[in-house]
């Protein structure tokens, strides 16, 4: 778990970087703070007729670039910290990616496991009533991230639509929906798939061939499962061990991880899948494998483990998984890490498309989102890997450099900041 709390984090990381950019002090401490932080309380009628009150919050980090846009979480140890956090990084991933998008997060701290679907599609409703006055489509457009879904995303864009009683363009409100309702085809898959067109082209900077090299994958939800599925179907790797939040598997022969969602679906767990050998979610990040992809939690590669990391490249598929501390351990220890906010950046990319098309009202095939994709995200590694090479900094310094510029010379076009 996190050595630090989540936003200290993500200040200590901008402070660090901030060393490598001619910024001023005022600009600096402007962008150490949310632009609006929001904190509502949900009543939610529970299945069995009593009510349940729950807390959410919406955070707009930073709006110089464009309207904020970022997931919303539902975790039973959701902060508000946690949600700061994750909105500023996804100013730095709107920012990097190019995307004319600042950086917000939302979360409501529940387990949403706990909840049957009416009592779920209640929650999502009651969310959106009580962040309605930030968010539109123009303003503040929230999509799905840890245990938030399309279904849920379609509740809300229909909450939204029947207050505001507009339908197109409406459906821009909140991407990451499903396709029948104005969902981008890809956004399913498009946070691993991101994930993998970097993968690829850290694998060329390194002068490595990926066939047949091992993958290890932590969290096995949407970034991990496609993730898995991808490196194998892709790259032609061997997924060598992947896990959840009950633990992991581990096989050297290699998993199908079509089949290991199977057995997770059937049994809830990937764990006493046939064949494999149970590992602890720890044991999984210090595994002798080419690729290790934490993609589920922050803060899993810490001071403490960070010595045992093997990989030679390590792909942050999650929001915030290394710590300050572990980064300079994995760089001295010469592994390749592609930062969070670049290697999980396919997901917002493709939401950027899907509104586009909501806003154009006229939709994409798969393979022109995956070609957009592609090169978004070969753009985006190379420009974050030359900052590197030119600078010889930490790949997350370097990943720093080009977004806080871009934000930076917003904030300055728009007079937010004098110098
Ligand atoms: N979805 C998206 O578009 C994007 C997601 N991300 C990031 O990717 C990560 C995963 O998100 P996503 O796949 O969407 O979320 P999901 O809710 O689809 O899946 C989360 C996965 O993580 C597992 N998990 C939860 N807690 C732990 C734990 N303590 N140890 C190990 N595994 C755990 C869950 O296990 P179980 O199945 O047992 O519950 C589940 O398999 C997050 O950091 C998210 O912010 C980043 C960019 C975009
Ligand atoms: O798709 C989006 O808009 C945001 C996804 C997200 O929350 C993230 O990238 O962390």
């Amino acid at each position: 778990m996190v050595e630090l709390d989540p936003f200290e984090m993500a200040i200590k990381q901008l402070e660090r970087a901030a060393q490598y950019i001619d910024i001023s002090e005022e600009a600096l401490e402007f962008l150490k703070r949310p632009q609006r932080i929001l904190e509502v309380s949900i009543p939610v009628e529970m299945d069995d007729g009593s009510v349940k009150v729950f807390t959410g919050f919406r955070v707009q980090h930073n709006w110089a670039l464009g309207p904020t846009k970022g997931g919303i979480r539902w975790h039973p140890e959701e902060t508000l910290s946690t949600v700061k956090a994750l909105a500023t990084w996804m100013t730095w991933k709107c920012a990097t990616l190019g995307l004319p998008y600042g950086g917000g997060k939302g979360g409501v701290i529940v387990d949403p496991k706990k909840l049957s679907d009416r009592e779920k599609e209640r929650l999502a409703r009651g969310y959106i009533r009580a962040v309605y006055d930030i968010i539109s489509p123009y303003t503040d457009i929230p999509a799905p991230d840890v245990y938030t879904n399309p279904q849920i995303m379609a509740w809300m864009m229909d909450e939204y639509e029947a207050i505001s009683r507009r339908k197109v363009p409406s459906f821009g409100i909140i991407t990451g929906k499903p396709v029948i309702v104005g969902g981008s085809l890809g956004r399913n898959t498009a946070t691993a798939q991101g994930a993998i067109f970097t993968i690829r082209e850290a694998a060329k900077a390194l002068g490595m061939d990926l066939k047949g090299k091992t993958i290890a994958v932590q969290g096995y939800g949407n970034a991990g499962y496609y993730a898995a599925k991808l490196a194998r179907e892709q790259l032609g790797m061997k997924v060598v061990a992947v896990s959840d939040s009950k633990g992991g598997i581990y096989n050297p022969d290699g998993l199908d991880p079509d089949e290991v969602l199977k057995w997770k679906k059937e049994h809830g767990t990937v764990q006493d899948f046939p064949g494999a050998t149970n590992i602890t979610n720890e044991e999984l990040l210090e595994l002798e494998v080419d690729v290790l992809a934490p993609a589920a939690i922050e803060g899993v590669i810490t001071k403490d483990n960070a010595d045992k990391v093997k990989a030679k490249i390590v792909a942050e598929i999650a929001n915030g998984p290394v710590t300050p501390e572990a980064d300079e351990i994995l760089y001295e220890k010469g592994i390749l890490q592609i930062p969070d906010f670049l290697c999980n950046a396919g997901g917002v990319t493709v939401s950027y498309f899907e509104w586009v098309q909501n806003l154009m009202g006229y939709y994409w095939t798969e393979e022109e989102v995956r070609e957009k994709l592609d090169r978004k995200m070969t753009e985006a590694f190379w420009g974050v890997y030359n900052i590197h090479k030119e600078k010889n900094i930490h790949m997350r310094d370097a990943a720093y450099v080009r977004a806080v510029s871009r934000v930076y010379e917003a904030m300055k076009a728009r007079g937010w900041v004098k110098k």
